[in-house]
């Protein structure tokens, strides 16, 4: 292994990015070249884990380079390899430029090519500021202007969140931000090149979902001994504008992209996923089981739905989390669907229910994570059971007057609840354990009635 390989094979374990935690790595191999070759120079690099369960898995990793150690970058500092000094290149902020620069002028640089959406300014020359929730994806915002996601680990193919954003673009859909260009990356001979990176317009003066709808909750809880609608901090208004919006989206993405007719099969092959989705959930998290017979008859009763729908490319991954209030609406952000599902099986279709219980599982969350530090206050607990009970039926009311279709007559739905439910136990338990009594809680409810 080169002295560089070693150098990433040390850091990269330890980044919020990084998806192979504590699994065991059999191989690994980078290959690199020169994004810009200015000061400092800008390198981008190939990762591939190979896993001891013989898995593999391609992050992408930018590096800054200084033949100087640098005091006002040693936040970013990664290690030395020689005489140079390594940066991881996302946080240094002199080393974000060239992404725009490229994207402005559609290059090619080596295996990686620029794609500019060709529709709106780009603001070429700034600096990139990254931003402090990261997760699976890292996230540059450019002066309040633009903001670049650049996707850590490599699947060949487009992305969703840029296939969705480029055919939205013919529509004028208020509800979505727009995109400003996406970057790709050839892969091995015979792939399809991988999506590195995405730009979109970024929306100033926004407050995401989660943030109102839990200071929402907060406001409630202040003032226990009174309803949901007798606060000052009622969400319902908003639930029911955010229906509305979720309405539209999924009318412009029926429009612009394939869909499908469907009946009995489709149902049949549904209920096989959603089972085989709970068996590997009760695998990793054990306090499933005791609710896996109820479950398996909720899905036992969509096998046997036959009633024609119509299947189409849905968001995947909706919640509070994923949604921005500006000063006029509602914008619905990441098309990227759930990150632990293969880029294939995300852009499937699927039935837009997925959606509205994917936000209807959100509510719930919203109003019961503040229960988790106080578990023994059934007071609270029932105005939760409450604040969450009225903005789901808002949200479905606004979706039902925007679709002409109310979601929550659909004998699928509730299915689709827990199946979004079992998926959050695994998430929880990996990511935040103390939050895995929320989704339980919820599922002990739904696998009873
Ligand atoms: N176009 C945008 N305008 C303003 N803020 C945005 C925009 N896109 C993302 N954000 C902010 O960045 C956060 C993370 O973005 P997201 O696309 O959900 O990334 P991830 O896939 O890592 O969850 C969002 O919750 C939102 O606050
Ligand atoms: O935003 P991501 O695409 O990374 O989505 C993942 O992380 C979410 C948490 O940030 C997780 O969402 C769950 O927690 C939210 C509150 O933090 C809640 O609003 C969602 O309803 C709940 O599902 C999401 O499931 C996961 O894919």
């Amino acid at each position: 292994m080169s002295a560089l390989t070693d150098l990433l094979a040390e850091w990269m374990p330890h980044q919020r990015w990084f998806g192979g935690k504590g699994r065991e790595w059999a191989s690994v191999a980078e290959d690199g070249f020169f994004l810009d070759e200015a000061s400092p120079v800008l390198s981008v690099h190939r990762v591939r884990i190979g896993y001891a369960d013989g898995a593999e898995e391609t992050y992408l990793v930018p590096l800054s380079w200084r033949s100087e150690a640098d005091e006002e970058v040693a936040h970013a500092y990664v290690g030395s390899v020689g005489d140079n000094h390594a940066y991881d290149a996302m946080r240094d902020r002199d080393a974000t430029v060239p992404w725009l620069t490229h994207l402005v002028a559609a290059s090619t640089v080596g295996p990686m090519h620029f794609h500019p959406a060709g529709v709106a300014y780009i603001p070429e020359g700034l600096p990139g500021d990254v931003i402090s929730g990261e997760q699976s994806n890292t996230s540059l915002i450019y002066g309040e202007t633009a903001i670049l996601k650049l996707f850590r680990r490599l699947e060949p193919g487009l992305n969703p969140d840029v296939e969705v954003h480029e055919a939205l673009r013919g529509t004028d859909n208020p509800h979505i931000a727009p995109l400003l260009g996406h970057v790709e990356i050839d892969g091995d001979p015979g792939t399809e090149p991988a999506t590195v990176a995405f730009l979109q317009s970024f929306v100033p003066n926004a407050s995401d979902g989660w943030r109102l709808a839990t200071s929402s909750v907060r406001d409630l809880y202040a003032e226990a001994d009174l309803h949901a609608d007798e606060v000052g901090g009622d969400f319902a208004g908003e639930a029911e504008r955010l229906g509305e919006a979720t309405a539209a989206v999924h009318r412009d993405l029926a429009a612009v992209l394939p869909t499908a007719e469907v009946g009995a099969d489709w149902y049949a092959e549904l209920a096989t996923q959603l089972t085989a989705r709970l068996d590997a959930a009760v695998g990793i998290v054990p306090e499933l089981a005791e609710h896996a017979d109820g479950l398996r008859a909720l899905y036992a009763d969509v096998a046997g739905l036959t009633e024609p729908t119509t299947a189409q490319r849905v968001h995947g991954d909706l919640h509070l989390g994923q949604v921005l209030r500006t000063t006029t609406g509602w914008i619905v952000l990441d098309f990227e669907g759930e990150p632990a599902r293969s880029l294939a099986a995300r852009r499937e279709l699927d039935t837009p229910l997925r959606d509205v219980a994917g936000m209807l599982r959100s509510f719930d969350y919203a109003a019961r994570h503040l229960l988790v530090e106080q578990p023994g206050e059934t007071q609270l607990a029932y105005r939760a059971q409450e604040w969450a009970e009225r903005n789901r039926a808002a949200f479905c009311e606004g979706y039902a007057g925007a679709s002409g279709t109310d979601p929550a007559t659909s004998p699928l739905l509730q299915a689709l609840e827990a199946d979004k439910a079992v998926y959050e136990c695994v998430y929880e338990a990996r990511n935040r354990p103390h939050w895995l009594m929320i989704p339980l809680t919820s599922l002990a409810r739904l696998a009873a009635s």
